[in-house]
């Protein structure tokens, strides 16, 4: 089957500085891909690529196996609601319905803008005719998603889209596009630090971090300062506790990245011959609705490990938040950055 994005060779650079670097990427059709990591990560830059509104530096983005580029014909079907929309200022009316008008399609225009307006909770009667100024932030937010939404564009890239919402917005937000996904077959990317949001309409997850994509099997992180001990790195946290990695390949490296699979869970405090054991606590656990696999995050201090379980398997090992456990994990990293 022909992904929805391919990238091969990307770069793409502020000045010298470069945001993203992706190898090759695929990205699979229909459905909800997340796009995680932290700030400054280069989600959204990657969003902005993907939604053919700026160009890279370097490399190549297919878009359905069609060779893609800013502002090409295969723009429309492509539709970006960024991290802080802008409204017209213009009536709630005008805002979703100019998108339509631009691409000549006014026909049932009143009709479209009042059913996306009511996907995102919002009563055209009340709404329709509101002045941009009148609105809250996160009934504007909504706007500006109803206004992507009325497109019914192929694919719908979101940039953060709960950040400055309550969750009851959130919800009608993640209902609205859930909507386009099964009526249309939109295929959603979607950028966010809200794990709980996302692990419930998630397909699969990419996750970015200092410009590269990870193996989402690798997106244990730990980050310095590190300090030298023989010939480790060392991590010290402030309840006394050590870790000890083999130093980066490369001086510019600082982020060490732990497999999943590299990571065993124990009960109590049973050493490990030659590698790390540490106490964590468990901190959160989000239901992935679709597979119904359990995530359980493990914390201490700013590391923390989310490692995947089937039912059964969580229900054995009996977590709970703030239950006690040992980590233990290799002195070699997976991986550095
Ligand atoms: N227009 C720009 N000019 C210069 N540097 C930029 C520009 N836009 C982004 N950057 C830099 O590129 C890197 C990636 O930024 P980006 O906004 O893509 O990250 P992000 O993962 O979306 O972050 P956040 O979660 O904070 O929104 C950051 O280091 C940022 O400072």
């Amino acid at each position: 089957m022909i992904p929805l994005y391919e990238i091969k060779n990307l770069i793409h650079k502020y000045g010298e500085k470069v945001a993203l670097k992706i190898d090759n990427l695929t990205i699979s059709d229909r459905g909800v891909t997340a796009l995680l990591g932290p700030n400054g990560a280069g989600k959204s830059t990657l969003l902005r690529l993907l939604a053919l509104v700026e160009k890279p530096t370097q490399g190549q983005i297919y878009l359905r196996g069609e060779p893609v580029g800013p502002f090409c014909k295969a723009f429309r079907k492509v539709t970006l609601l960024p991290q802080q929309p802008y409204l017209l200022k213009r009536s709630v009316f005008e805002n979703i319905a100019y998108g339509l008008k631009i691409r000549g399609k006014k026909k049932n225009l009143r009709q479209k803008v009042c059913e996306v307006l009511s996907w995102v909770g919002l009563d055209p009667d009340q709404f329709l005719h509101r002045p941009w100024y009148a609105l809250s932030g996160g009934e504007a937010q909504r706007v500006a998603l109803a206004s992507r939404l009325v497109l019914q564009p192929e694919v719908l890239l979101l940039d953060e889209p709960t950040a400055s919402v309550d969750a009851k917005s959130a919800q009608l937000i993640k209902e609205a596009v859930t909507k386009a996904v099964s009526l249309w077959g939109t295929s959603l990317i979607i950028a966010t630090h809200d794990w709980a949001w996302i692990n419930e309409i998630a397909d699969r997850t990419l996750y970015l971090i200092k410009g590269h994509v990870l193996p989402s099997e690798m997106s244990n992180l730990i980050f310095g300062p590190w300090t030298v001990n023989g010939r480790f790195w060392e991590k010290r946290f402030r309840d006394g506790q050590r870790l000890l990695l083999e130093p980066p390949p490369s001086k510019d490296m600082d982020i060490a990245l732990i497999s999943s699979s590299s990571v065993e869970i124990f009960g109590n405090p049973k050493p490990v011959h030659d590698q790390n054991l540490l106490s964590f606590w468990v901190t959160r656990l989000n239901l992935k609705t679709k597979s119904g696999q359990i995530l359980v995050t493990f914390s201490l201090e700013d590391v923390s490990f989310t490692l995947e379980f089937s039912k059964e398997k969580f229900s054995s090992y009996g977590f709970v938040p703030g239950k006690k456990v040992w980590l233990s994990f290799p002195k070699k990293a997976s991986a550095w950055l």
